[in-house]
């Protein structure tokens, strides 16, 4: 079948297998060498499991055989059969022992294999949490947010239900065939021969189809992550979609996508249930077959009643997991592509290692010195060429520049969310590559246009940068943010719970709750990112002197959107393509009627 919705079908087969199947088990391997003792326990105890398996049918012959006769003869004298302790009772109660002690194995190696795979699936997470804190932002800008959560999640359960079920089933599953067909061979020929020859049928139906099942699960489970996308689009962006009048279209869109989801779900659910149901009755055909053959041989004297019933017991226990091998392999390769994934990210280069020590201590006077900085985001694509310039202790220095010019990336250097390519940027005149990246940043207080609030009360938002702080402190800080009088209006006041996206508060007040933030963090230096159109006047003149406030005595960078804000300003640096191309105090970038001076004018025009 090569019609075209078999493309995305060969894409998401690939993904379902993994490239290099040796070294990731090897690797797998290694990482639990703490747990090989409990593998080796679960080995042992499948290997008795299956032996017993195998041996409960061919040790109930002798019984069966027994009773049967001499139910028969009993039958023949007119008696009554009894079986005593010597007499088939003794036997009857080492078959009752020997299935209760497979039971009893099969149970202790189900609870040996949960408790590995948890345990490895825990470690696993906690490393991928760990990793993500250790990954430089690079990463984040090359990798969808979902994929990294696919990871964490998806990825992990796969593997966890892989080894929980399908390794140990895949095991027991290849004991018990091999065991079963050996015994067979050895009761009748030609009834194991029947037996082969329906089993390749359905194996080979098995095959053809478990491919297929595997990548229409894929694509399912792709489908549904669109659809979530899309309805997830749809509620944050419900404002925007409404002023734009793109309703229609936002259904439409979710629309198409369910609509794709309900049809591969149509065709995954409709092979999963179709199949089922003919291998098993390619089956029950097989063994239709052997049922009249094994009659015949049984009236001719050829087959005792004991082997003929053991023939089917193995029959049964060896049907299932012979055609449900082909979904255990691949499902054990769609595991093992997952573990190769999460090794992946495990693998990805981290930031480089932390200084141990702090180069400074205590509280830094705020002098900041770009030395001829270089960097790109990408290396083929330089972005600053050589930035140079000095922020003395207490001045404020503003940023400008057209959209794109590289205000944001110059900030990103001096926290080190991203590292230079070359020249130094300094601390108080040390180098902050000597510093370790928290410490660092523990001096700086951040105000971004971007507010982010997380759900917990509004004391707790203020505090977050100093979850010790009292309730004073709180409340000061507040009040130096001037948001004091707005908290006093909700109905619980600074215990008000803020949910996840804060619809009750407005822009404004959520940045003069970050103001108040910083306040009390209390940094030597500030990174301000002025407030723009989403506010009005009056609240922006509200932002604007705590923002003032705040600035006082603080090395202060702001990225400037209106210039009347940023006239008394220590330093302008003024941005183009990532390079300053001009910097001063505002009376001598005007009187230097250079790029400044006409984005100033440009603005009061
Ligand atoms: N994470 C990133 N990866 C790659 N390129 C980036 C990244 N962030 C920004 N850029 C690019 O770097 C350049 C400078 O971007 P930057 O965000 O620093 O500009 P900006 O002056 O802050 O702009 P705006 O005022 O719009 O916020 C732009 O060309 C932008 O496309």
């Amino acid at each position: 079948m090569q019609d075209e919705q078999n493309i995305p079908y060969e894409d998401d087969y690939a993904y379902e297998m993994p490239d290099h199947a040796g070294k990731t088990i090897r690797r797998l391997w290694r990482s639990v060498s703490d747990q090989h003792g409990r593998l080796a326990v679960v080995l042992v105890s499948v290997a008795f499991y299956t032996l017993l398996s195998i041996y409960a049918p061919f040790y109930s012959v002798r019984i069966v055989d027994f009773l049967w006769n001499g139910i028969r003869s009993a039958h023949a004298q007119g008696t009554v059969f009894r079986v005593s302790w010597e007499q088939g009772g003794r036997e009857i109660a080492v078959l009752l022992a020997v299935y209760t002690a497979t039971a009893g194995l099969y149970t202790l190696q189900s609870f040996l294999m949960s408790s590995f795979a948890e345990r490895l699936s825990l470690r696993l997470r906690t490393e991928i949490s760990e990793k993500i804190n250790r990954l430089p932002l690079v990463y984040f800008d090359n990798h969808k947010t979902g994929e990294v959560m696919s990871r964490a999640v998806n990825d992990l359960d796969k593997m966890s239900e892989a080894l929980q079920t399908g390794l140990l089933r895949l095991f027991t599953a290849a004991g018990m065939v091999t065991g079963s067909l050996v015994v067979m061979f050895q009761m009748q020929v030609w009834l194991t021969l029947i037996f082969l020859f329906f089993m390749g049928l359905a194996l080979l139906s098995t095959k053809l189809f478990a491919a297929k099942t595997l990548q229409l699960a894929a694509r399912r489970q792709q489908c549904v992550s669109n659809v979530t996308a899309r309805v997830e689009e749809a509620y944050s962006g419900r404002v925007i979609i409404k002023a734009f009048g793109r309703e229609q279209n936002s259904s439409r869109e979710i629309h198409r996508a369910t609509e794709e989801l309900a049809e591969v779900s149509r065709k995954a659910d409709f092979l999963v249930n179709a199949i089922n149901p003919a291998i098993r009755l390619v089956n029950r055909l097989g063994q239709v077959l052997i049922a009249v053959t094994a009659g015949k041989l049984l009236i001719d004297g050829a087959l005792s009643v004991g082997t003929f019933q053991a023939f089917f017991q193995y029959v049964n226990q060896s049907a299932e997991p012979l055609t449900e091998g082909a979904y255990m392999v691949n499902s054990m390769q769609s595991a093992l592509a997952s573990v190769e994934r999460i090794y992946a990210l495990l693998d990805e280069p981290e930031i480089g290692a932390e200084p141990e020590t702090a180069a400074l201590t205590g509280r830094t006077e705020g002098r900041v010195e770009f030395r001829n900085v270089r960097f790109g985001y990408t290396p083929e694509r330089v972005l600053m060429k050589d930035i140079s310039f000095t922020a003395h202790p207490g001045q404020k220095i503003a940023v400008v520049g057209s959209t794109g010019a590289g205000k944001t990336t110059l900030i990103n250097l001096l926290m080190r969310f991203y590292e230079v390519d070359g020249g130094t940027i300094l601390l108080d005149g040390v180098d902050t590559k000597t510093m370790s990246r928290s410490w660092l940043r523990s001096h700086f207080g951040m105000v971004l246009q971007d507010t982010w609030l997380f759900e917990g009360t509004i004391a707790e938002n203020i505090a977050y940068g100093k979850p010790d702080a009292t309730r004073e402190e709180i409340v000061a800080a507040a009040k130096a943010a001037r948001v004091d009088f707005f908290v006093r209006t909700m109905p619980k006041g600074y215990d008000t719970v803020l949910g996840n996206d804060t619809e009750n508060i407005s822009v404004g007040q959520r940045q003069l709750l970050t103001i108040a933030r910083v306040v009390l963090s209390n940094p030597a230096l500030l990174i301000l990112d002025e407030a723009t159109s989403s506010v009005d006047t009056r609240t922006e003149m509200e932002i604007n002197r705590a923002m003032n406030a705040l600035m006082e005595n603080r090395t202060s960078f702001v990225i400037a959107h209106r210039l009347s804000t940023i006239v008394d300003a220590d330093l302008i640096l003024v941005m183009e393509n990532g390079n300053i191309i001009e910097q001063g105090k505002h009376r001598e970038l005007v009187k230097a009627n250079g790029p400044y001076a006409q984005l100033y004018y440009s603005q009061f025009a």
